[in-house]
């Protein structure tokens, strides 16, 4: 069942002498419980997308329903589902505590009393900042001040989370924190949207990526039929042979790895490689293994990018 469904959606920017078309008729949906990542370029319309999706911009176009709620007709029902974390700290007052800025984010978002006071300690255990509750927030890391947006976020325990760029400007440690969260938020059932351009997180936390650029989707499938696409394309061949296998250069990467000759390839099609066997073939060098190899995330974006430029 669909928690998120985006139909149609565009909105175009503009102002005196400029008119931006970001987004330029995007649809797509997010299952209950899935982790769904846009993937785009810089400008590519992932914040104006998931801006859309929260009315904080009005798009010309399309319809958001937010478990099966129309956004447009009933906002603070379907709000009532949804909370996000948007791009940069500055949904956070610098000047405040971090315990402080829970119980002023808590009462916004409705929250009070005895279930604002639980709430806080539940999610300042779960982002880590328990022992930070009385520092001011002006004076965290980065990594820190992103953890206490995020626990903001989570105060309302709403069953979609929205997340721009979650990782944005932070170090590899502070990351790797915020990449836990998302996973143990998904194991806990929640719906989590994120828009990146940070390929480890798309890689270890996405179930479903949705490759956006100019405003137009490229694709959207499950993360593993996108790895699977190139995968399949991508060989290594361990080969064996004293002569002539420099020559193979022309073909791919050549390398020698624990004492084994390896050429690695990336082919257009199963044609490709018979040619290349056949070369082997020819100069009669044995081949003692062959297997698909499995290329990073950030060449399938590329790929895919190069591929379906709009
Ligand atoms: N308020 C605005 N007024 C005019 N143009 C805008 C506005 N906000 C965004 N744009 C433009 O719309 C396009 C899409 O921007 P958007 O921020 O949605 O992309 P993005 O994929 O989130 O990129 P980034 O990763 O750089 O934030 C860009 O060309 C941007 O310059």
């Amino acid at each position: 069942m669909e928690a998120l469904e985006v139909e149609g959606l565009k909105k175009t920017y503009v102002s005196k002498n400029k008119r931006v078309e970001a987004v330029r008729g995007i649809s797509f949906y997010v299952n209950k419980g899935e982790v769904f990542s846009i993937l785009g370029p810089n400008g590519a319309g992932k914040t104006t997308t998931i801006k859309a999706i929260l009315r904080l911009v009005i798009p010309e176009e399309g319809k958001v329903h937010v478990n099966r709620i129309d956004i447009s007709k009933h906002i603070s029902e379907a709000l009532k589902n949804l909370s996000a974390v948007l791009e940069g700290n500055r949904n956070i007052h610098w000047k405040m505590t971090v315990y402080e800025n829970l119980r002023y984010f808590g009462y916004i978002r409705g929250l009070g009393g005895r279930f604002l006071k639980r709430r806080v300690e539940e999610v300042l255990e779960f982002v880590e900042l328990t022992d930070k509750r009385n520092e001011l927030a002006g004076k965290l890391s980065r990594g820190m001040q992103q953890r206490l947006a995020i626990a903001i976020a989570l105060l309302p325990d709403t069953p979609i989370i929205l997340l721009d760029e979650p990782t944005l400007g932070l170090d590899v440690e502070s990351s790797i924190k915020v990449r836990e969260m998302l996973i143990r938020l998904a194991k806990k059932g929640k719906t989590i949207l994120l828009s990146t351009h940070d390929m480890h997180l798309v890689e270890k936390v996405a179930d479903r990526v949705l490759i956006i650029n100019n405003g137009k989707v490229i694709v959207c499938d499950k993360k593993e039929n996108l790895i699977n696409a190139f995968k399949k394309k991508a060989y290594k061949i361990v080969f064996e042979g004293e002569d002539h296998y420099v020559d193979l250069k022309k073909y791919g990467k050549l390398y020698e790895e624990n004492g084994e000759k390896i050429l690695e390839v990336q082919l257009e099609n199963m044609e490709e490689l018979y040619k290349i066997m056949d070369y082997f073939k020819e100069k009669q060098i044995e081949i003692k293994h062959l297997e698909s190899i499995m290329i990073n995330f950030e060449e399938i974006f590329v790929n895919f990018v190069r591929s379906g430029r709009q």
